[in-house]
């Protein structure tokens, strides 16, 4: 008995394995014809199944024998772009192509034919089954196309307006002041990235659904991991979204299935009764002709419903359709986000470290906050009148997502191409000039020594600057990120530096260098990019 299962086993992965292979050869037929460089790999480096163990298993393995130095290493995993930087261009040229039994990926790096690619929208499509996960709640902005893409766009472009980043301003504002009281009283801080985590749900739940929580750090928060109220279950689904994505909620939903598992598909009933109960609440509320606060939740509840008939085309959006959408902001506006989306929390995170391995900056940025900012209390900071005053705390994060973009972008050439279908990987590093962090670059000024007001943002060539994508599928939380991460960063360093924790025999000079090197060895992508173990940079905080 267990020699046939074992037979069919083997006999099913060798079948597995022929199909795949020959998937491979007609990708390489096709892509021969396109007369540019080619890279092969043997594995799709998309296949879930092998996600899970490409980077934690085989690669490592393979780099230690002594041919393992090859394209399989090199481009066989997910994320290998961002160790190759501009290495593949560089070699190549702007346009290659790599070769995969799943697709052909074209690696394009020129700002010209990326904007073309953005115009050009019906010809590039998005490849919508890379974000099928994305459709847990009901279909939203990322992960639809073509005329109920405009709507849905149309409808959620009225949720992102001032009023709703004043919202997000003033709850970043109180966050941030209160994740440096917990990081100052509780020196060394090895929970960076968490707590920059906990400080983006919370400024995305208050913007979100109106619902403002008080920030934990790392080690005041509640234990357990039982999802029951809509921040823990949130996080919870955030945390899990290969699982999810792999497994999806109608097998989740299985009774016997490891407590792990289980705990996933409560959050995901946690988190959708949660939004039904908003939902209600607010079309009561509309009904009565007392619409509640200005949140992304309940403007889109209002905005659907002035759009008329729900799940008409030119109709407002169906009861699921708002799930879905609300789904995806919470996802895109946090970490996970997945390969569609961003979250300015890891580019804090990153910024926050990087920060502190660069003094020279935070006195700069210092320099700004307390021009602009003087010595007024948090609670007097405007939105309005400081934000856009900010710029080099603009130029921060600029710097930051130049690096470290942490939101993959691609495009597909859709179905009609029939046999020559191939998807579009925009290339992160587009023509980089320089690898060193260096904020600075992004601040015009005709003067350095004259007032920092004349200081402006070096607006970069179309096309050259990809962070937020381009074009019609622009993100639409671009400025809800901006206004986030700024008013973060002021929180933090005006008052305040950072550095890092010395280690045996180390001067400052070289534990900064040691966290430069960290951030750039220990980075990779998860579902996006980010710091694979940011606690190995301890850090301390100090009073100016
Ligand atoms: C620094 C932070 C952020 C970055 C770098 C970023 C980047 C991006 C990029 C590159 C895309 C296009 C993805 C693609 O075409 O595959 C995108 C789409 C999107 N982003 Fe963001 N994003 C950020 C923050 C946010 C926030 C805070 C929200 C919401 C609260 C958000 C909501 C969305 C949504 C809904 C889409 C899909 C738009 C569509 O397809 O029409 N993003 N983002």
């Amino acid at each position: 008995m267990l020699l046939s299962v074992l037979i069919l086993f083997v006999s099913l992965c060798g079948a597995w394995a022929a199909y795949s292979w020959y998937c491979l050869l007609l990708n390489y037929l096709r892509a021969r014809k396109f007369g540019i460089p080619l890279r092969v790999i043997p594995i799709s480096h998309e296949n879930p199944l092998w996600m899970v163990v490409d980077k934690k298993i085989f690669i490592p393995l393979f780099e230690r024998l002594p041919f393992g130095n090859g394209n399989f290493t090199r481009y066989n995993w997910r994320g290998w772009e961002f160790a190759d930087k501009y290495r593949s261009h560089f070699e190549m040229g702007d346009l290659f192509m790599l070769v995969t039994p799943g697709r052909n990926w074209l690696y394009v790096c020129s700002p010209d034919i990326l904007l073309d690619v953005f115009q050009r929208k019906s010809d590039f499509p998005r490849p919508l089954e890379l974000f099928e996960m994305v459709n847990v709640f009901g279909p939203n902005l990322s992960t639809t196309d073509g005329p109920t893409w405009q709507k849905h766009r149309k409808i959620t472009a009225s949720c992102f307006n001032e009023q709703n980043n004043e919202i997000v301003w003033s709850e970043s504002v109180v966050q941030a002041r209160d994740m440096l009281r917990y990081w100052s009283t509780n020196s060394p801080v090895n929970s960076t990235a968490d707590d920059t985590r906990t400080l983006s749900l919370n400024v995305l739940s208050s913007a979100g659904f109106g619902k403002s929580y008080k920030f934990q750090g790392h080690n005041e928060e509640s234990l357990g991991n039982v999802a029951t109220s809509y921040k823990e279950s949130l996080q919870t689904i955030l945390d899990n979204c290969i699982l999810l994505m792999v497994l999806g909620t109608r097998l989740l939903s299985f009774e016997y299935l490891p407590v792990k598992l289980r705990t996933l598909y409560q959050a995901t009933v946690t988190f959708k009764q949660y939004m039904t109960e908003v939902y209600e609440n607010e079309k009561r509320a509309i009904a009565k002709g007392k619409p509640t606060g200005r949140n992304l939740m309940t403007s889109l509840i209002r905005a659907s419903q002035e759009n008329g008939e729900p799940g008409q085309q030119d109709g407002g959006l169906t009861e699921s359709e708002i799930y879905g959408n609300i789904f995806v902001f919470n996802f895109a506006g946090h970490d996970t986000t997945a390969h569609t989306l961003a979250f300015a929390v890891v580019l804090l995170a990153f910024a926050v470290v990087l920060l502190a391995a660069s003094p020279s900056v935070q006195d700069w940025i210092s320099q700004e906050l307390h021009c602009v900012l003087g010595d007024r209390p948090t609670e007097d900071w405007n939105y309005v009148h400081d934000f856009p005053r900010l710029k080099r705390c603009q130029a921060v994060l600029m710097e930051t997502l130049r690096l470290y973009t942490p939101v993959p972008i691609a495009k597909s050439t859709g179905e009609k191409h029939g046999n020559s279908e191939f998807a579009i990987q925009i290339s992160r590093y587009l023509k980089i000039h320089s690898l060193e962090w260096r904020p600075s670059r992004w601040i015009n000024t005709e003067d350095p020594d004259e007032s920092l007001r004349n200081e402006t943002i070096t607006t970069p060539q179309k096309g050259s600057f990809v962070a937020w994508s381009e074009g019609v599928r622009i993100c639409p939380g671009k400025k809800f990120s901006q206004v986030e991460f700024v008013a973060s960063i002021a929180g933090l360093f005006r008052d305040w530096r950072v550095e890092p924790v010395l280690q045996k025999g180390e001067d400052l000079r070289m534990a900064r260098k040691r966290v430069m090197e960290l951030v750039e060895k220990d980075t990779g992508q998860v579902l996006l990019l980010q710091m694979l173990h940011p606690e190995r940079a301890p850090l301390i905080w100090r009073k100016r």
